[in-house]
């Protein structure tokens, strides 16, 4: 028997905007500018890879976001310690929703995301760079 899912992304998405900030491009573009502002990049190292990445954004892929966010992880990174405004962004605004509201759900705040993603932060005039993986050995 098929499965029948009963929440799909959409519901999903849409109870995770109501509950978080979300910025436009610009806004976030200015807000970026802000040194207790940390841009983290949830999108897989594949997608920067391709498409490049904000200058000092920090990547934080989605798979293994709250055990970086969690100080009692043995993969807490000290980042999600500080005393910031986190602002999640994915591709295109989705992803970085879910995580925006799970990073909230565990008590991080302030966070938000970028309405748009990547992809509207570049079509606004955001700054973004080229990135390569450090070669092994
Ligand atoms: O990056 S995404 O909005 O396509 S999930």
């Amino acid at each position: 028997m098929p499965q029948t899912i009963t929440r799909g992304i959409k519901a999903l998405i849409d109870e995770a905007n109501a509950e978080i900030e979300t910025l436009n491009a610009k806004e976030a573009i200015e807000i970026s500018k802000n040194g207790d502002v940390v841009i983290v990049d949830i999108r897989d190292p594949r997608e920067i890879e391709r498409d490049g990445r904000i200058p000092g954004a920090f990547a934080c892929t989605r798979g293994m976001l709250e055990f970086w966010i969690d100080p009692q992880s043995p993969y807490a990174k000290p980042i999600f310690q500080e005393d910031k405004k986190f602002v999640f962004h994915c591709a295109g605004g989705m992803r970085s929703a879910l995580a925006a509201k799970t990073a909230k759900d565990m008590g991080l705040k302030p966070v938000a995301h970028i309405a748009g993603g990547y992809a509207a932060w570049r079509d606004a005039g955001g700054p973004v760079e080229q990135w390569e993986p450090k070669k092994k050995g």
